[in-house]
């Protein structure tokens, strides 16, 4: 039985995370970490005070120790600059899974070995097992629809290691069903959503708040002018709302093919696969991390290009940088770079990385 961190963040999956491994014998805290209070006055709302409530609440009623950890400084200066930083350079990051390495499983899981903890535990969808070797093997969540596994491409070895997934052993009609069981406040809380901590605000307008617009002209793959843009950073290869360019033709909408930065120009094209740069199967990735396995020859897996995609069967071959030359079987549409790859050998996550190139 290990001594464990809940990472209570006051929604049901991770109430009945704590739930169930009191069930399971665990000695088990909880911890609620403030990684943002929004005091910079930006739009939409921001439930941190309540979401704390119902995480005390919940360690109330399981009669379990309660900690507050402030992680506001650190989540600026990993998460919010990464973001704003990666949006000015024109890639388009992903903040949820850089969140669980850097915060969760990064600076919350520093601190709680710190205070003696051997593990930490999280309401995320995903299962542990543990290998021959004694290291931690992650796979798919239980429930198909609820999987999370994608967001915790970038974790490390050592972090998995020390990670504990409950509540994805579950589908969740179960989890809730738990938490119902043991009559915690949070059995009927609505799923979160938006950006990991900020809350329910569209990225386009947090995006704003910290980088001025700077329009330019929209033009078809032949140069064609089409229209305005409000900024490159707002637009996302493959997007085909919110640019206001309308088709005349019917069942085909025109979405972002490339960000032409020198000219400061959107390029939009038929979303279809003959459009140059709208699909595409060689890239490089970056930041590479793995969990149980090592990349040190050419092999093939399944990967991922993002959350709801279906990994596709891809060839890999480590470079002498440390990075991967990633070919897909079958061309991908839109992967924009920074995005984050999870690698896949059927329903174990074997690590992940980042879109650097895209050829
Ligand atoms: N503010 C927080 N404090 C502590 N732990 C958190 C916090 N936010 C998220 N977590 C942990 O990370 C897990 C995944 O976070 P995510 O935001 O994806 O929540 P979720 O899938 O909606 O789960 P939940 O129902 O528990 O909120 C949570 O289940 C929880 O264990």
């Amino acid at each position: 039985m290990a001594k464990v961190l809940v990472g209570l963040s006051g929604g049901v999956d991770s109430s009945a995370a704590a739930a169930m491994l009191i069930e399971q014998g665990h000695e088990v805290s909880g911890a609620f970490m403030k990684n943002w209070i929004n005091s910079e006055g930006l739009p939409g709302d921001c439930p941190w005070e309540t979401d704390l409530e119902d995480a005390l609440a919940v360690a109330r009623k399981l009669k379990i120790e309660f900690r507050v950890v402030d992680l506001i400084d650190q989540y600026k200066e990993r998460i919010v600059d990464y973001l704003v930083e990666g949006y000015r350079s024109g890639i388009t990051p992903n903040p949820d899974v850089w969140c669980n390495r850097e915060m969760k499983f990064g600076v919350f899981l520093d601190y709680a070995l710190g205070q003696g903890f051997e593990s930490v535990a999280t309401g995320h969808y995903a299962r542990k097992r543990t290998l021959s070797d004694g290291h931690a093997a992650i796979l798919r969540g239980a429930d198909p629809n609820k999987d999370q596994s994608y967001f915790l491409a970038l974790m490390t070895s050592f972090q998995a290691d020390r990670a504990m997934f409950p509540a994805g052993e579950l589908l969740k009609p179960e989890v809730r069903e738990v938490a119902r069981r043991h009559d915690l406040p949070t059995a009927a809380k609505k799923d979160s959503q938006g950006i990991c901590f900020i809350g329910d605000i569209k990225m386009s307008d947090f995006i704003s708040h910290y980088i001025p617009d700077k329009p330019g002209e929209i033009v078809d793959v032949h140069g064609k002018v089409m229209g305005q843009h409000r900024g490159l950073h707002l637009y996302t290869l493959g997007q085909r709302k919110g640019h206001g360019v309308a088709s005349p033709r019917e069942g085909m909408a025109y979405v972002v093919v490339a960000k032409d930065v020198e000219k400061n120009q959107l390029v939009v094209g038929w979303d279809e696969s003959e459009t140059p740069g709208l699909y595409a199967s060689e890239c490089v990735i970056g930041s590479v991390s793995t969990i149980g396995v090592n990349f040190d020859a050419p092999r093939w897996l399944e990967a991922q290009p993002r959350y709801r995609a279906k990994a596709e069967r891809a060839h890999i071959t480590p470079r002498e940088d440390g990075k991967l030359d990633l070919r897909f079987q079958t061309p991908q549409r839109a992967i924009a770079a920074g995005q984050i790859c999870a690698f896949y050998d059927g329903g174990r996550l074997l690590g992940g990385g980042v879109f650097e190139q895209v050829k």
